[in-house]
C-alpha cells in the first residue's frame, strides 16, 4: 500500500517461487497424513464475542487449504510487507483512504457506539459525532411504528413497509431481514423494491394498502434513476387514494446524505434519516439505510447487529495477523486468486436464513475489488477481486456442486453453518442432516475418490466399463474454509458481515487498489441517459455502433 504493485513485494515473489516449486506436491490427503490430527489445531482459529463469549463464537477451520506452515508464514509476510496493519489503522483513524473521491471510509464509525464494549475508536471526522443522534432517531421512529403509535392518514397503524432502494441501499436490508427473520415482527410485512422494471413496484403495491403502508426511500445520493423513479411512482400510487399531498408525510421517509434532494422530493427533513459521504453504499446497512432492518427486527436487535460488527472490528484491529480471521480469509483467498489462477470464490451458508448472503457479498466484494488500476495509477499485472457467487446449502448441492467436484475449474469455497439451529423441528433431525452435509462436502472436495476405490465398488464386472470408472473418480484436492458459528443471532450475523468486509479491505490493501470507489458503474448509467432521450423517435437515434442502433430500431418498430 505504498504505491507498489503487489508483484514488486519480495514476499509475493517468494510466494510465486513456493507455488512454482511446490504446487504439484500440495495434496491435501498427504498434507493431512503427514501432520496427523495437528493440522486442524494448526490451521483453525476461534473468535469469541468479548461480551457474550460462547453464545457468539465463530470457528474458522482453514486446514483444508493447499497451504503449509511455510506458505502461511509467507502469506503473513505479504500482509506485513503490504502494510495491511497501518492501512487498517488509517481507516479506523478516519484518514481519507478513498483517495479517488477524497473521502474517509468509516462504516466502522457507525458501530463505534458501545462505550461498555471496552473499546471505542478515536475517530475524528465530520459527522462521526452525529452517529448516536441518528441511531436515537431510528430507535424512536422504530418504536413508534412497531407499537402502532405512528398512524397513517386515516388513523390506522402501519402494517407494511416498502424499502425503495437499489445496490447498497437494498441488498444489505434484504439480506439481513431475511437472515434475521426469526427475530422479526410477523405482523409487519416488509417488501423491497429495487428494479426500475415497473413489475417490481407493481407487484408490491398490489399487496399493499395505502392507508397502512410506509415507504422508505433509501438512497445515499438521492439521484439514482431507479430509486427516484420508483419513489415517484409509489407516491403517485399513494396519492390516488390519499389525494392530499399533506398525507405524504405520514407515509414516506427518506434515508440519505442529500437533504436538499429529499426536501425537493417532498419529504420533510424531520422524516429524513441522515448519513454521511464516508459511508460507502455497499457498507451502509449499519447506517440509516438499516432503518428497514430495525423496523423488522426491532431496535434492540439492530443494536446487537451493530455490536457484533463492532466486536469484530476490535478483533480485526487488535489480533495478531496470524490469528486474525478477516486477514486469514483474505490471504488464503489471494493464494488461489493470484497464484492458482482461481477466478471465483463460492460462499455457501448451510443456513436457510442466510440465503441472500452470497448475493449481498457479490456487491460487497465485486464492487469493491473489481478494479484494474492501483491507487498510484498503475495498471495491475495480477488478478484482483474474485467473482463471488453461491447459494444456501443443501440447495446448491443439487444445482451446481457437480462442477465444483468434477469440473475443470478450481473453485475455493467457504462453507458456513450454525452449531445450533433456530428451528429444531422433528427432534433436530433436519439440522443433523443439514450439518452432516456441511461436514461431508468439504471432506469429499478435499479427499475425493480414487480409481481403486471406484473399481472396488463396481466389482470386476462393472470395472470393465472404463468410461464409467473414470466418471466416478473424484480428484479431490479442492480447497475450502469451514466456518461454524454458535447460532444465527443478530450479534453473530453482525460479526460475520464485518469479518467479510475486512477480508475485502485486506485484499484491496495488498492489491494496492481503491476498494471504496465504484467508477465502473458510471459509464452504463451515462449511456442509458443518452439513449433514453433518443427512444421516442427513430430519427434521433445517432452516435451508436450498428448493433446498438439496430437493437434500438428493432424496439422502436415493434413496441406498439
Ligand atoms: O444509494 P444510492 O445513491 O441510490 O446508490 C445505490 C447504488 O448505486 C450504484 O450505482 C452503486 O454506486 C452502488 O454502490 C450504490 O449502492
Amino acid at each position: 500500500m505504498d504505491g507498489k504493485l503487489a508483484t514488486e513485494y519480495s514476499s509475493w515473489q517468494k510466494l510465486q517461487q513456493l507455488y512454482d516449486q511446490q504446487h504439484e506436491q500440495l495434496v491435501l490427503k498427504q498434507l493431512f497424513a503427514e501432520s496427523k490430527s495437528d493440522r486442524f489445531q494448526q490451521f483453525s482459529r476461534e473468535y469469541k464475542s468479548p461480551s457474550s463469549g460462547d453464545q457468539d463464537r465463530i470457528l474458522l477451520d482453514f486446514s483444508k487449504n493447499l497451504i503449509t506452515s511455510e506458505i502461511f508464514k509467507q502469506l503473513i509476510a505479504l500482509a506485513k510487507e503490504a502494510k495491511v496493519e497501518p492501512f487498517r489503522d488509517a481507516m479506523f483513524a478516519g484518514e481519507h483512504i478513498n483517495t479517488s473521491e477524497g473521502r474517509a471510509v468509516l462504516h466502522v464509525a457507525l458501530r463505534n457506539v458501545f462505550a461498555s464494549s471496552g473499546k471505542q475508536f478515536q475517530i475524528k471526522e465530520e459527522g462521526a459525532d452525529e452517529v448516536q443522534g441518528v441511531l436515537d432517531h431510528i430507535k424512536q421512529f422504530t418504536n413508534s411504528v412497531r407499537s402502532g403509535e405512528w398512524k397513517g392518514y386515516t388513523g390506522k397503524a402501519i402494517d407494511t413497509i416498502v424499502n425503495i432502494g437499489i445496490g447498497g441501499s437494498d441488498l444489505g436490508p434484504v439480506m439481513v431481514t431475511e437472515a434475521l427473520k426469526h427475530y422479526s415482527k410477523r405482523d409487519l410485512k416488509a417488501h423491497f423494491v429495487s428494479n426500475i422494471d415497473g413489475t417490481d413496484l407493481a407487484e408490491v403495491t398490489k399487496q399493499c394498502n395505502p392507508e397502512t403502508t410506509l415507504f422508505i426511500v433509501a438512497s445515499k445520493t438521492f439521484t439514482t434513476q431507479e430509486t427516484i423513479t420508483n419513489a415517484e411512482s409509489a407516491r403517485e400510487w399513494f396519492l390516488e387514494s390519499a389525494k392530499d399531498k399533506a398525507h405524504v408525510a405520514k407515509h414516506f421517509v427518506a434515508l440519505s446524505t442529500n437533504t436538499k434532494a429529499v426536501e425537493a422530493f417532498g419529504i420533510s427533513s424531520s422524516n429524513m434519516f441522515k448519513f454521511w459521504d464516508w459511508v460507502g453504499g455497499r457498507y451502509s446497512l449499519w447506517s440509516a439505510i438499516g432503518l428497514s432492518i430495525a423496523l423488522v427486527i426491532g431496535y434492540e436487535n439492530f443494536e446487537q447487529l451493530l455490536l457484533g460488527a463492532h466486536e469484530m472490528d476490535i478483533h480485526f484491529v487488535e489480533t495478531p495477523l496470524e490469528d486474525n480471521l478477516p486477514v486469514i480469509l483474505a490471504l488464503v483467498g489471494i493464494w488461489y486468486n493470484d497464484f492458482y489462477g482461481a477466478q471465483t470464490q463460492a460462499l455457501l451458508p448451510y443456513d436457510q436464513y442466510m440465503h441472500k448472503f452470497a448475493d449481498y457479498f457479490q456487491q460487497g466484494d465485486m464492487e469493491s475489488n473489481g478494479k484494474t488500476v492501483t491507487k498510484a495509477g498503475q495498471f495491475v499485472n495480477y488478478e484482483t477481486g474474485p467473482i463471488i457467487w453461491g447459494q444456501s446449502g443443501t440447495n446448491g448441492q443439487h444445482a451446481f456442486y457437480q462442477l465444483i467436484h468434477q469440473g475443470t475449474k478450481l473453485i475455493p469455497c467457504d462453507f458456513l453453518a450454525p452449531v445450533q439451529t433456530l428451528n429444531p423441528i422433528a427432534g433436530g433431525k433436519h439440522h443433523e442432516i443439514l450439518l452432516s452435509n456441511f461436514f461431508a462436502q468439504p471432506e469429499a472436495l478435499a479427499f475425493g475418490k480414487t480409481e481403486e476405490q471406484v473399481r472396488q465398488e463396481l466389482g470386476a464386472e462393472g470395472s470393465k466399463n472404463e468410461a464409467l470408472v473414470k466418471s466416478k473418480i473424484f480428484q479431490g484436492n479442492k480447497p475450502t474454509n469451514s466456518i461454524m458459528f454458535q447460532k444465527l443471532t443478530p450479534k453473530t450475523l453482525g460479526s460475520l458481515i464485518a469479518m467479510y468486509e475486512h477480508k475485502i479491505h485486506v485484499q484491496g490493501a495488498i492489491w494496492g487498489i481503491n476498494s471504496y470507489d465504484q467508477m465502473g458503474v458510471e459509464l452504463g448509467k451515462v449511456l442509458a441517459k443518452n439513449i433514453l432521450a433518443q427512444l421516442p423517435d427513430e430519427s434521433k437515434v445517432t452516435g451508436h455502433d450498428a448493433s446498438t442502433t439496430g437493437l434500438i430500431h428493432y424496439f422502436q418498430k415493434n413496441r406498439k
